[in-house]
């Protein structure tokens, strides 16, 4: 049986993954900086894992100063095949209740520019499929374990990611729910597409925790109900992880781990000296 290493991507609210044992914290060197925080290494019931708070221990980070290269670069430096991302969101449907978990399986970009989320460039141009942002294996286990454990979900769902910090306009709301957007929130799509460009399989725990500010007969979203919310469900998230954690860690049987194969246009012998060094981790086998 292959044995994958799993990553954990703690969103806001989760900060530490109890119940790993062997546990081991790593500072990470990347070409890209600094991630946000150590990595915590151990196993959760004998499997490889390796946590990151996203934000930072003590939520540091606004999701557009989160160094989400360097975050992902890290995850495979260490090894890891497969990432469970964690997140808080707001709801754009009202079936969607908050202290529900969604499993998206979409995205729309409303990111504008501030934040890396490529490995490509200077002097290397490459274009990952991204029709299927999220891994399908990986999104399906997510979706049955949380099923398992008893919590409300939804399977699939459109997340709408936006710059923030500051939350959405009432129009801006509106406009998401007209365009069909299932969820709300500042910081997966971002991490997707490198997961994606770094071939490692990316799957989301939508932690719904609010309605935003489109719905008549809900307060408009604020940090304070958020972090009520959150703490009254991120053992349910923790739980459908270590449900999840057996299955995921058992081999891949999805693309994601060829994403790069046919994706780089640039002629290999162009590529800058350093350029090809700070990939090599990445992209080595192909050039
Ligand atoms: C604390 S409210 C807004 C904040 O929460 C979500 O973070 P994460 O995705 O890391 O759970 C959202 O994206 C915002 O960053
Ligand atoms: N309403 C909202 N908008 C953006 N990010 C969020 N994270 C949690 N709730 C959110």
């Amino acid at each position: 049986m292959a044995n994958e290493v799993i990553g954990v991507i703690g969103g806001s609210g989760l900060y530490e993954m109890e119940g790993m044992t062997g546990v081991t914290q790593v500072t990470v060197d990347t070409p890209f900086g600094r991630p946000s925080d150590e990595y915590v290494i151990g196993t959760l019931d004998g499997v490889q894992m390796v946590f990151l708070p996203r934000h930072g221990k003590g939520h540091r980070f606004t999701p557009s100063e989160v160094n989400y290269r360097a975050n992902i670069y890290g995850m495979k430096k260490l090894g890891v095949t497969r990432i469970i991302s964690v997140s808080a969101v707001g709801s754009l449907r009202e079936e969607i209740v908050p202290g529900h978990i969604v499993v998206p399986d979409q995205f729309i970009d409303r990111t504008r520019g501030f934040r890396k989320d490529t490995f490509f460039g200077n002097g290397i141009v490459g274009h990952v499929q991204f029709a299927d942002p999220v891994c399908g294996e990986l999104s399906e286990i997510l979706y049955r374990s949380a099923g398992e454990v008893g919590a409300t979900v939804h399977k699939g769902g459109c997340y709408i990611c936006m710059e923030g910090p500051a939350f959405s306009t009432r129009a801006e709301s509106h406009m998401y729910r007209s365009f069909g957007a299932s969820i709300i929130g500042m910081t997966n799509l971002t991490e997707a597409k490198l997961a994606r460009e770094a071939e490692i399989c990316y799957g989301v725990i939508a932690l719904s925790t609010d309605y935003d500010c489109w719905h008549e007969s809900h307060d408009d979203v604020s940090v304070e109900a958020i972090i009520e919310i959150i703490k009254n469900n991120v053992a349910t998230a923790k739980k459908i992880i270590r449900k999840a954690v057996a299955q995921v860690a058992a081999g891949r049987g999805c693309a994601c781990g060829e994403a790069l194969k046919y994706a780089v246009i640039s002629d290999t012998s162009v590529i800058p000296v350093e350029t090809r060094e700070n990939l090599d981790l990445i992209l080595g086998k192909y050039l």
